[in-house]
């Protein structure tokens, strides 16, 4: 399944060859990265069947960065081959494995550049068992057939959860006192400590994170207004304000829960932080890139920030360890210097209710998108579903068919599918990228290369570079 052309991974060409002259069974089937075709019926039941476009056992997924044990569970139930990693990989060994996998599961660390994807010839999908899919070339794994999915709202609570301790933690100065009586030092203090309740909470991206947050502070008492790019309806009593500025001027504690994008790099800066008020907290739970540390550590030491909470970095490492030093980002001596400075690894979705929702949730979209085609919650594809094929449909094929979105492609495609019937058919484009779905009946298993062959050979799957 691809915009561009791709060769055939090998073992399941051969798998194909071997069901051509070998067999007729229901699972007699062919899936290449270009084109998908699931023979149907043998039996005569009407329950809607699982289709089975690859053998799955010839289907080899590779799982990194420690995606839950849900997951696992799930994709060896079909019968695929699963490697797991605890940890994202070194480019180089990232590369050696994705040129043999059907797909991949990733979280926020492991970068699916372009350089890497173009080695991936046999992949045909991308799970990111996590909200942020900043890490993924989407555009150009669109292009060549790759198809992306997230979990986009199955950790949101945790963060929200993480965020509210932060504020009470950073008003009481609770890690300094921790920290102090660790080194066996008691320090009663209460300058300069303060309650929550009537304090302003500013929440910069008012989406699923960000709105859940505001109905949790204003339960503790909180007042709180928003800064979105979009018009968004407030929960409860907050109030959405038309400026960054007039959020920073007027929040006694700012929280960032906005995508890592061109536009939100370095979002908080010198600037901003000349806006803030005198003695207020910065908390950033959602990319590195979105703050600019230096500015932080300055706003910090001249006494403007009373206390911040980081659990996201520029450059964060692979694995867990001994890793987080000044070699990895240059400033790290500096920040960890800081009184009232609360420093986390990345953990604002690590709870085992959000692992385990997401393992679910993303594990169930690749099944349904290797066994049936489904795009249904694809962020770089068009969503694009039919309903199952059943077992008392004999001899019906559907065909997934992804190509460069131009005029004249579906003439083309039905063309093809001449001497056949077409029991139903979707498409829908994106951009530069289209993805058609169809369910074709009176196929025998000898007409299904000629009718792989002819797909691929059309001109549109050959429109954007490799
Ligand atoms: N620390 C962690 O472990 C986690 C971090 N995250 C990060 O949090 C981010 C937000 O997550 P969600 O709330 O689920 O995303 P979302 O997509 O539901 O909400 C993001 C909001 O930000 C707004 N936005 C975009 N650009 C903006 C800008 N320039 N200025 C102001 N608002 C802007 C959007 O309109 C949207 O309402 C994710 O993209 C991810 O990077 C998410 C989960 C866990
Ligand atoms: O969901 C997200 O976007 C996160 O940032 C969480 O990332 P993680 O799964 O902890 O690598």
């Amino acid at each position: 399944m691809s915009a561009a052309p791709r060769d055939i991974a090998g073992g399941l060409a051969n798998a194909f060859q071997n069901h051509l002259s070998l067999s007729v069974s229901p699972t007699s089937t062919f899936h290449s990265p270009s084109s998908s075709f699931g023979p149907r019926g043998i039996a005569a039941s009407v329950a809607s069947k699982q289709l089975k476009p690859f053998n799955t056992g010839d289907v080899r997924i590779l799982l990194l960065e420690n995606v839950n044990q849900t997951a696992q569970d799930i994709l060896k139930k079909q019968g695929y081959q699963v490697e797991f990693h605890k940890s994202s990989l070194p480019e180089d060994e990232l590369i050696e494995k994705i040129r043999d996998v059907h797909a991949i599961g990733i979280r926020s660390k492991t970068k699916l550049s372009a350089r890497v994807l173009r080695e991936a010839k046999n992949l045909i999908v991308i799970g990111c068992f996590c909200i942020g899919t900043n890490q993924v070339d989407l555009d150009y794994a669109a292009k060549h057939g790759i198809t992306v999915f997230n979990s986009p709202f199955s950790n949101s609570r945790s963060v929200a959860e993480l965020v509210i301790a932060e504020i009470i933690i950073l008003a009481r100065q609770l890690g300094d006192r921790s920290n102090e009586m660790h080194q066996g030092t008691w320090n009663k203090v209460s300058s300069k400590c303060w309650e929550i309740r009537g304090k302003t909470l500013g929440i910069i991206g008012y989406g699923h994170i960000g709105s859940q947050l505001s109905v949790l502070a204003e339960s503790m008492g909180m007042s709180v207004v928003y800064y979105d790019v979009v018009p968004l309806m407030a929960l409860g009593i907050a109030k959405q304000v038309n400026t960054l500025q007039e959020l920073l001027e007027t929040s006694d504690f700012v929280t960032l829960h906005v995508p890592e994008l061109p536009e939100t790099k370095n979002m908080i800066g010198e600037e901003q932080f000349s806006h803030m008020k005198q003695g207020s907290y910065l908390i950033n739970a959602s990319r590195g890139s979105v703050v600019d540390i230096p500015a932080l550590i300055a706003a910090m030491r001249s006494g403007r920030l009373a206390g911040a909470a980081l659990d996201v970095y520029p450059s964060e490492p692979a694995a867990n360890g001994d890793y987080f030093n000044s070699t990895l980002n240059a400033w790290g001596d500096d920040l960890r210097s800081l009184k009232n400075l609360i420093l986390t690894p990345h953990i604002g979705g690590s709870t085992e209710e959000a692992q385990r929702a997401i393992g679910v949730e993303v594990a169930d979209a690749l099944v349904r998108y290797i066994n049936e085609g489904s795009t249904l919650g694809a962020v770089n594809m068009p969503e694009v579903t039919l309903r199952s094929l059943t077992s008392a449909e004999e001899n019906h094929v559907r065909v997934i068919f992804i190509h460069a979105n131009r005029p004249g492609v579906l003439r083309q495609v039905n063309s093809i599918f001449g001497d056949h019937n077409v029991v139903k058919q979707m498409s829908d484009s994106r951009g530069d990228v289209a993805y058609l779905m169809a369910d074709i009946s009176d196929v025998n298993l000898g007409d299904i290369k000629g009718l792989c062959e002819s797909l691929e050979s059309l001109s549109c799957k050959r429109l954007f570079p490799p």
